[in-house]
């Protein structure tokens, strides 16, 4: 299992994300292969050390022969073998077609000819493939402010197509004063993302530093790829909650079960004492950030609520293991932590009712004997 954690907190385009893969490890000669598989014409990659602010980054120019000429998207989709590349591609002309007004097929790829782009995307996309990333996360995007001028005069920074890209994912202008996120910077982190968000638990092994090539007073302009394996200590999880007051109180068990059904790690609920005294419950469901959206839609679902709140949390827990204990041949599952045994409940009442003694003899004894066996 490999981790990626995208820090867009710069912005992204597909030569920033070229720089942080080879700044990560990925060999250029692996994005080099990948290009040359597809690209109709000869395209050279270099890599140079550059410095950003201060800092230390890698920079990948791409170097084409014809970079007057444009492909349409009918054009590409005949180099490109199905794969993420190709997704990327589809999800930009279906953008650039909705923003402009025309099919996808005939959208033509800006500013710099299509050799540039196929270049950005099927080298990302090989890079991303060969660190052999299981989850993609990528943090809020920064998309900048202000205006950028293009062939056809200026558009407003997040230019349309970017602005269409990133519709349903966090973004915000970030520090830069023009754009910040172009709009293949766009269709890559959206096609590759598993999950956005701040940086996962994870063990991070090794950190890239991608510039493009632009080097702005504000700040410094690198993408960071952090790549390592996945963690369970601290993980980034989400406490929905509502309060409700007008749901008849039978319904409130099926609407715990349902939370726990959509994949809710504990779901519960509290009394409360609402506005006009009147006695309510806050419902929580404590998720991970892509359950969050099933779990609050069962929140409106289940129960007569009209807004779910929603905060991130942290939670450090502690690695667990199952065993089983047999109390006199029933079979009693125990979960256990370095400090802790405890008899799964449902198991322990179904041995006691079988051995016909107290649960909390059967309790007692299914403890004692996983503290024997640890
Ligand atoms: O020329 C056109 S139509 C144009 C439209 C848009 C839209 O968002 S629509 C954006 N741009 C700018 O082109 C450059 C290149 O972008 P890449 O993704 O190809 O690197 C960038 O500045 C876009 O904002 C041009
Ligand atoms: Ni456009």
């Amino acid at each position: 299992m490999t981790t990626v954690w995208v820090d867009a907190s710069a912005g992204a385009s597909g030569d920033m994300l070229l720089g942080a893969l080879v700044g990560a490890g990925v060999p250029l000669e692996v994005l080099q292969a990948a290009i040359d598989a597809v690209s109709p014409e000869p395209v050279r990659l270099s890599t140079e050390r550059v410095t950003r602010h201060g800092f230390a980054a890698t920079r990948v120019h791409v170097d084409v022969a014809d970079s007057a000429h444009h492909r349409t998207w009918r054009d590409i989709r005949a180099l490109l073998p199905e794969g993420t590349a190709h997704d990327v591609f589809a999800r930009l002309a279906t953008a650039e077609g909705a923003v402009h007004g025309h099919d996808p097929d005939d959208v033509h790829f800006h500013e710099v000819g299509a050799l540039d782009a196929i270049a950005d995307v099927v080298g990302v996309c090989a890079g991303f493939a060969h660190l052999g990333a299981t989850e993609v996360v990528v943090s809020p995007v920064a998309v900048g402010s202000g205006s950028v001028r293009t062939e056809h005069g200026p558009l407003p920074v997040p230019p349309p197509a970017v602005a269409e890209l990133l519709r349903g994912v966090p973004s915000y202008a970030g520090p830069g004063t023009s754009e910040s996120c172009t709009p293949t910077g766009a269709a890559l982190l959206t096609t590759l993302a598993t999950a956005y968000g701040g940086q996962p638990a994870m063990t991070t092994a090794t950190v890239g530093v991608g510039a493009g090539g632009r080097d702005p007073e504000s700040h410094a302009n690198v993408l960071r790829l952090l790549v390592g394996e996945p963690s369970g200590a601290a993980a980034q999880l989400h406490v929905l909650e509502a309060n409700v007051d007008d749901l008849d109180p039978r319904l409130w068990p099926e609407v715990l079960a349902a939370l726990l059904d959509a994949g809710a790690r504990d779901a519960w609920l509290t009394p409360i004492l609402m506005k006009k005294g009147r006695p309510a419950h806050t419902v929580h469901a404590l998720v991970d950030t892509e359950l969050a959206d099933a779990a609050r839609a069962v929140l409106f679902r289940e129960t007569s609520t009209i807004g779910v709140r929603d905060h991130a949390v942290g939670r450090t827990a502690l690695d667990r293991a199952t065993t089983t204990v047999a109390v006199a041949g029933q079979e009693v599952r125990v979960k256990l932590t370095a400090h802790t045994a405890q008899p799964e409940y449902d198991d322990v009442v179904r041995a006691a009712r079988a051995l016909r003694r107290p649960v909390r003899d059967v309790l007692a004894e299914a403890t004692a004997l996983a503290r024997t066996t640890r």
